[in-house]
């Protein structure tokens, strides 16, 4: 059992609040998509107008990358949001981030630096021996309460996420709350139940589908994406070299064995693409599986019309789509079809959940809407549909709880 914000006393409380509000990055460094930054204006808006004094922090990117950057931008655009000045430090644990933080007066927010810039904060630790680590010793004594609400982020056990709650009282935020009535009840949800795992995480994708089929919780699961070509591939197609090496460098050629014994457990079960969309002469062109010329040089960049139409007459009588990833490489037009009409299809089944911070983004850049439910998580939503615990939650759940006010 989770406290959630309903069972907090805000007012006056300094709370540090574990967002998710890693972005898209723009060339100039700014953001190129607020998405999961508007996830987050609810509970902090809650905690803002409730009194708290709260203090925000979140990584962005991953060291290394071009996205991995301050998080200055994330602080202005959230005062934009908030509607309500919101400061930033440029600091996460250090003498500076604790005097904002310990200057902070009611309905104030200051946003701290990306957690990220600090080297512990990219090791999984158990929660115990991230409660040491240098960002939860340096800032928790400057904290009442920590809050979490980057759901995103819940499947990483870094010190932001599962450090805190071992020391201080926490509490689901918002977000954290729909995600996990909504993700951690699909077995309640009506059948015939559909996944359709696409994008590129593979061995999560198949993870889901062993559980999902194994658990009797899917009736079928449908492939696109990089998942569909392992698929196929598992299932002797040869796709070509520029499609294989493409999985080879991403590191998932081994999965086309997992992908081959899912087949050879529940191939009735499951469902690849019957046509995939190539570049030829610039444009987008699509070919059938049994018809991809030998040697072929054009990688599978989408799934093709007739696949579409296959994928409609089984998602046609659904009574739930689960969706993850998306059908193809929709950021680029000519390969945006399979994600728009596949996706727009879904939402006519009855109860229709897609995650996926990637596929949240298509959505918006495509205008498909209309789902029961859409997750801010990807690796963390796949992780929770195979029923796997998430180790920010099972901190949460393990963690102190504040002791309530006596009874007068
Ligand atoms: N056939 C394909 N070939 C190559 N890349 C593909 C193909 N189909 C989809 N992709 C890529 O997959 C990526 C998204 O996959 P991913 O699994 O990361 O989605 P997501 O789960 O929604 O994202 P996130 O990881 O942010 O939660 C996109 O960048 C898209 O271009
Ligand atoms: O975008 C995401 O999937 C989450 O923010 C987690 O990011 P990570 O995969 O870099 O830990």
């Amino acid at each position: 059992m989770i406290d959630t914000l309903d069972d907090l006393d805000v007012e006056g409380t300094t709370v540090g609040i574990r967002v998710d509000i890693n972005s898209p990055i723009a060339d100039d460094g700014g953001l190129a998509d607020d998405a999961r930054l508007q996830a987050h204006v609810d509970t902090l808006s809650e905690l803002l107008e409730r009194g708290g004094r709260v203090a925000v922090l979140a990584h962005q990117g991953r060291p290394g990358g071009d996205d991995f950057v301050s998080l200055e931008s994330h602080a202005d655009r959230l005062a934009e949001l908030l509607g309500r000045p919101v400061d930033y430090v440029d600091a996460n644990f250090s003498v500076a981030a604790r005097e904002a933080v310990d200057a902070l007066e009611n309905g104030d927010c200051v946003v701290l630096e990306n957690t990220r810039f600090y080297s512990e904060e990219y090791m999984e630790f158990e929660p115990e021996r991230a409660a040491e680590t240098h960002l939860v010793q340096g800032l928790a004594p400057s904290l009442d309460v920590y809050v979490n609400d980057a759901f995103a982020a819940a499947h990483r056990s870094q010190p932001s996420l599962v450090g805190f709650p071992t020391v201080l009282p926490g509490y689901a935020g918002r977000v954290m709350e729909s995600e996990l009535d909504v993700l951690g009840s699909i077995e309640e949800t009506p059948e015939p139940r559909i996944y359709v795992l696409g994008g590129a995480k593979v061995s999560d994708s198949i993870d889901v589908a062993w559980s999902v089929l194994e658990k009797g919780l899917a009736d079928h699961v449908l492939t696109a994406g990089v998942v569909g070509n392992v698929f196929l591939i598992a299932d002797g197609v040869d796709l070509g070299d520029a499609s294989s090496d493409f999985i080879y460098e991403q590191g998932y050629w081994d999965e086309i064995d997992r992908a081959s014994d899912l087949l050879d457990a529940y191939g009735d079960s499951i469902a690849l693409p019957r046509d995939v969309a190539v570049e030829r002469d610039g444009e987008r062109y699509e070919i059938g599986i049994n018809a991809l010329p030998p040697e072929n040089e054009e990688a599978a960049m989408d799934i093709g019309s007739s696949t579409l139409e296959y994928y409609e007459r089984l998602l046609e009588g659904a009574g739930t789509v689960i969706l993850n990833g998306p059908a193809g490489v929709f950021e680029e037009d000519a390969f945006e079809t399979g994600t728009r009409r596949l996706y727009g299809m879904a939402t006519d089944v009855d109860t229709s959940i897609v995650g996926g911070g990637d596929t949240a983004s298509a959505l918006r850049r495509l205008g498909v809407e209309g789902f029961s439910h859409v997750s801010t998580g990807g690796g963390a939503a796949l992780r929770m549909l195979t029923a796997e615990p998430l180790p920010a939650v099972t901190a949460l759940e393990n963690g102190p709880r504040q002791q309530q006010p006596a009874d007068d």
